[in-house]
């Protein structure tokens, strides 16, 4: 049998994921990891530990399907985005922390960035608003405050990778540095227009092009990792948004996809179209799978399913995350609203100062409604990208195809369908991400073609609007009014 592996390497789990040849999950292994929160509003992951945790995910999945190295023809990796990690390129040893895409110590950077008048030449040539979400600023927050970063750097004794160019340097034994379009499009270092590494914005974040890694296509032959004395290639690179894109067969104009996991990202494929954003979306670059450049609209939410691990890890409130849907059925009432910025707000509102908060308390409010808000809050958010893509698009979304994590909530995907007024369409696999990474791969290593993929997508269930567009309107008004007062809330604090 031939088998193709995606490693998928998220917020807050590392997976592997055996696919056979006709695309269906054969074993999964998933495994969280430490999140490090040194202080108020950083969030740091330990590179290492996301190394042994995903190198430990493989090798007990093959262990336990007793599958032979030799059984497997290709390597597909996936990976929370923007994540930073700088490394000693002699050594290999990481410098810092990987700083994670929701870390915000680098905002008045940002802020500083935006003063200078930067933010119309960062979206032409990158597509992004300038945040503190993406890699650039970070690399030069570890440049400037860990002692000899930046000297090193300068001689090109540093490395700079997300997190799939760290995890095939890994692989790889050092022998590649490499990433795809995908994740060097969240940087605010590439040009996705003229597709390379932007001389002007290195100059401006001070980032030494010598630690950048090269960019390929997402389905091209990255490098090989030996093991157990047999060689398996890795065939397929993507962000996790872009391959959850590529997973759901979205490969024309006009089809889009959200993702429900740590955040919340909704993707529409805009064919070769490098369109930029005039209602807070991001443009970015979406699966090349020939070398021709496709592009995407994202709108992205940065809590979505971390409101609910805050609910069970901070909070304590819950023993799973599954357990929310049980607690939310349990009140009927639309009282409370919980703006889960945690990490500030993303799209469209891009506001880096936000910060949570939960509205409408009364001397009855219990656990069960903020549990309840903490659901809805992210399909409000929802609501929000999907009429800014819309707008931006010009494409109605008539049936919104969902995947992730936090999907297999049916009260959730109940009130989705209920606050848009358009159907939404739960795949029966809802690891679109590691579908995308093993299609990619399994692309590239010739074991099936686009249109095979296509034809493979089976919806699990439909869940249709259950009430009236008044009560809709009703209840996304709390929600708008809720949202506008967080906004700029940490400033100046
Ligand atoms: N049944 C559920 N209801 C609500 N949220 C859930 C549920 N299952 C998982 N989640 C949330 O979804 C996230 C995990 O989804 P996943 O797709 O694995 O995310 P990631 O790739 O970002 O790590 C967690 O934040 C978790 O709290
Ligand atoms: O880990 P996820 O699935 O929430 O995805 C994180 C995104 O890639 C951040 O841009």
């Amino acid at each position: 049998m031939a088998y193709i592996v995606a490693l998928d390497q998220g917020t807050t789990s590392s997976r592997a994921i055996l696919f056979n040849e006709k695309g269906e999950i054969v074993g999964i292994k998933q495994k969280e990891f430490t999140q490090f929160f040194p202080k108020s509003g950083w969030v740091e992951h330990d590179p290492e530990e996301i190394w042994t945790t995903q190198s430990e995910v493989f090798r007990s999945l093959l262990n336990e399907l007793s599958i032979s190295p030799k059984e497997i023809t290709a390597i597909g990796i996936t990976n929370q985005r923007e994540t930073t990690v700088v490394w000693d390129r002699d050594t290999g040893e990481p410098v810092y922390n990987a700083i994670v895409w929701q870390d915000k110590r680098t905002s008045e950077f940002c802020e500083d960035l935006k003063s200078r008048g930067l933010e119309e030449k960062v979206r032409s040539k990158t597509g992004l608003v300038i945040d503190s979400y993406f890699s650039g600023t970070k690399i030069n927050w570890i440049l400037d405050n860990v002692e000899n970063a930046r000297a090193e750097a300068d001689k090109g004794n540093l490395c700079f990778g997300t997190i799939d160019t760290w995890l095939v340097w890994k692989l790889t034994n050092g022998k590649a540095h490499v990433t795809d379009y995908t994740n060097a499009s969240r940087t605010m270092l590439y040009n996705i227009v003229e597709n390379k590494w932007d001389d002007d914005l290195l100059e401006i974040l001070k980032v030494p092009m010598s630690m950048l890694p090269e960019a390929h296509p997402s389905a091209y032959h990255f490098g090989d990792f030996e093991f157990k004395g047999t060689t398996i290639p890795i065939m397929g690179i993507a962000g996790d948004q872009q391959a959850a894109l590529f997973g759901q067969a979205c490969f024309d104009p006009g089809e889009a996809k959200n993702t429900y996991g740590t955040g919340c990202f909704m993707l529409m494929n805009t064919g070769t179209k490098c369109e930029v954003s005039q209602n807070g979306l991001l443009t970015t670059m979406a699966c090349s799978t020939t070398g021709e450049l496709t592009y995407a609209l994202e709108g992205s939410i940065f809590i979505a399913g971390a409101a609910i691990q805050w609910l069970r890890d901070g909070l304590r409130v819950l023993d799973h995350a599954e357990d929310s849907e049980y607690f939310a059925r349990k009140v009927e009432t639309n009282e409370v609203y919980l703006v889960p910025a945690f990490a500030g707000l993303g799209a469209p509102y891009w506001d880096q100062y936000s910060r949570g908060a939960i509205f409408g308390l009364t001397r009855d409010t219990g656990k069960n409604h903020i549990i309840k808000a903490a659901l809805e809050s992210i399909a409000f958010q929802t609501r929000d990208v999907k009429t800014a893509m819309e707008q931006d698009s010009g494409i109605e979304i008539t049936s919104l195809m969902v995947d992730g994590g936090a999907t297999n909530n049916n009260y959730l995907m109940q009130f989705q369908s209920d606050i848009l007024g358009v159907e939404v369409d739960r795949p029966a696999i809802t690891e679109s991400t590691a579908l995308g990474a093993a299609y990619l791969a399994g692309l590239h290593a010739g074991v099936w073609t686009l249109d095979e993929i296509k034809k493979v997508r089976k919806t699990d269930r439909k869940f249709a609007p259950g009430i009236t567009k008044t009560e809709r309107d009703h209840l996304y008004k709390g929600w708008q009014k809720a949202v506008q007062r967080t906004f700029d809330w940490a400033k100046d604090l």
